[in-house]
């Protein structure tokens, strides 16, 4: 594209992409209405928009998902229909999905040609992908692999993955639907430097992302979205991450945590020594000890993948264990029928899981059936003898949702028809509302908009100080250090080491995830990024 990298070029290039007057509905709710976008040629465009607000709609009628109720799409200056995804990548369009599309058991290579090339030509292909791929990992960055398997990459490298095999098709135009969720700060970095990479070829990028300071550093230009319409797009250079939250929520947001001290108590939760083994034999916990006091977050800081999930899930009893827990004082099972989730409800734990779509919710569900699920034994709920009071359960659910803001708050909606931000608020309601002595919480705020952000910490900060202990979990350190009262660090299965947010910072912290408890020293890698991706480990795969 001649002259598209300079402002001048730009302003008068075709937009890559241009939307005129898209509308999508599901039913009663208008996910998209009236939108028109317009996206130059060799820049980042991001879209920043509430849970719900229509993002991911509005890219999957681009890449064919969907078909719009009206519209037009232009792809460099030419009226196309995209019925489909084949349509979409012949349009010169790649999509990278939250969720991996790719097959587990299949070499990189065999992804990256899946779907171009089949039968006799295979072979001439596979051939003619791995110059592709070497050409392309030395051009973008992307290096990857091309004989292992996707099963043993980790998540940053599946997600390179994906981008070749976007490549390989010949995109021209990239979408990423929230592309760091899943993956460490440093992996992160280097994706944005492929996004820079991309960018300087003349490829045009659409990113979605929850996280502003991400806006910030790669975009060019920024749309904002709002309940189904597109309410800005501006300059990023002109803009800052407050007006954009004032733009995206409709009133300000305060974009930190404002929090009282801690007022401790008794013990609530003690975990002595604690090793898990997984299905393949690996030690997953190595001897774990630690306590949580009621009026008080632990966070537990750890690349994911370090064991963090292993313990959240021990601890809600949905994977056994040897060593000892206490619960006010009280043992819990570790193996048996009473180390189960309904056992550790009796005994006023409750767990948010970090994966809400698998452990969380039943998808298929209405939100008031999911508001129950795991309570659904406790006689206020019964009718009778045989039936529960299914009346009074919804009304009940109505009032949760409209409490924790789910939109829309309409509790005869099967889960997996809410965004997944309002997916995550069904089952902190759920869990929270309870009151339990003891909040186990994974990854609260993975994928939820910032006005939702303020409203979890705020809820979860509200449960410490009515005298509550929480265990808190999260691979994101701002989270860790603006929320916990003291934080843990965990690396291999074990704990490297204790902190106080005040006394701590990022870099120190950096050091203890990647395994290295003596952080005067010089460390062995040149970076601490060297250091998150050497724990983050290509053979650990965390599954996001
Ligand atoms: N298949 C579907 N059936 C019914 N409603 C849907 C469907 N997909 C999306 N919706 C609704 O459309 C609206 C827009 O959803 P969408 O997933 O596009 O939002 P989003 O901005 O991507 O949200 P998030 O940031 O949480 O991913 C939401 O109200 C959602 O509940």
């Amino acid at each position: 594209m001649p002259g598209a990298d300079t402002a001048e070029g730009r302003q008068t290039a075709a937009p890559a992409i241009e939307l005129r007057g898209i509308s999508k509905a599901f039913g009663p709710v208008q996910a998209n209405r009236d939108i028109s976008l317009k996206v130059m040629p060799g820049t980042i465009h991001g879209i920043v928009g509430e849970n719900g607000a229509g993002k991911s709609t509005l890219m999957s009628i681009l890449y064919g998902f969907y078909k719009a109720d009206a519209g037009e799409i232009f792809v460099g200056g030419q009226k196309t229909l995209i019925p489909d995804s084949q349509a979409a990548i012949k349009a010169g369009i790649g999509m990278v999905f939250q969720h991996f599309k790719l097959v587990q058991n299949f070499t990189v290579l065999e992804n990256v040609i899946l779907g171009v090339e089949e039968g006799a030509r295979l072979k001439a292909s596979l051939a003619k992908a791995r110059g592709s791929l070497k050409r392309l990992a030395e051009e973008y960055e992307l290096n990857v692999d091309p004989d292992a398997k996707i099963e043993d990459l980790s998540v940053g490298h599946q997600q390179r993955v994906e981008i070749l095999k976007a490549l390989y098709r010949q995109a021209d135009i990239l979408i990423l639907d929230e592309p760091t969720g899943v993956l460490t700060p440093a992996e992160a970095d280097h994706l944005f430097r492929i996004l820079d990479n991309l960018k300087a070829e003349g490829k045009t990028i659409v990113l979605i992302t929850h996280k502003l300071r991400e806006i910030m550093a790669v975009t060019d230009t920024v749309s904002v979205m709002r309940r189904g319409e597109m309410t800005a797009t501006l300059e990023t250079a002109t803009t800052s991450p407050e007006e954009l939250a004032e733009l995206m929520v409709g009133r300000k947001v305060l974009l930190r945590v404002d929090k009282k001290p801690a007022q401790p108590g008794q013990t609530v939760l003690e975990v002595e020594d604690l090793h898990v083994t997984d299905e393949d034999g690996v030690a997953r916990l190595k001897g774990v000890s630690f306590h949580v006091r009621a009026g008080e977050i632990l966070g537990i800081a750890g690349v994911a993948g370090n064991g963090q999930s292993h313990l959240l899930e021990v601890l809600g009893g949905v994977r056994e264990a040897t060593g000892r827990i206490r619960v006010n004082g009280q043992d819990i099972d570790l193996t048996g029928k009473h180390s189960d989730g309904r056992s550790r409800r009796a005994r006023g734990i409750a767990h948010v899981p970090e994966d809400r779509q698998r452990q969380g919710l039943v998808m298929a569900f209405k939100a008031w059936e999911n508001m129950i699920l795991g309570y659904h034994h406790d006689p206020a709920y019964q009718k009778n003898r045989f039936l529960m009071d299914n009346a009074a359960i919804r009304t009940e659910s109505a009032a949760s949702m409209q409490r924790f803001d789910v939109r829309p708050p309409n509790p005869n909606l099967a889960a997996r028809n809410f965004s997944g931000g309002n997916q995550q608020k069904i089952v902190l309601a759920r869990e929270i509302e309870r009151s339990p002595d003891l909040l186990l919480v994974g990854q609260p705020t993975r994928g939820v908009d910032i006005g939702a952000i303020e409203f979890i910490h705020q809820s979860i900060l509200d449960l410490r100080d009515a005298g509550k202990a929480i265990l808190l979990v999260s691979v994101e350190l701002e989270e860790i250090l603006s929320m916990s009262d003291r934080i843990a660090v965990i690396f291999d299965g074990l704990i490297m080491g204790e902190r106080l947010p005040d006394e701590t910072d990022e870099k120190e912290l950096g050091l203890l995830m990647a395994g290295i408890t003596d952080t005067e020293a010089p460390p062995d890698f040149e970076t601490i990024e060297a250091a998150l991706d050497a724990a983050a480990g290509p053979g650990d795969a965390p599954h996001g």
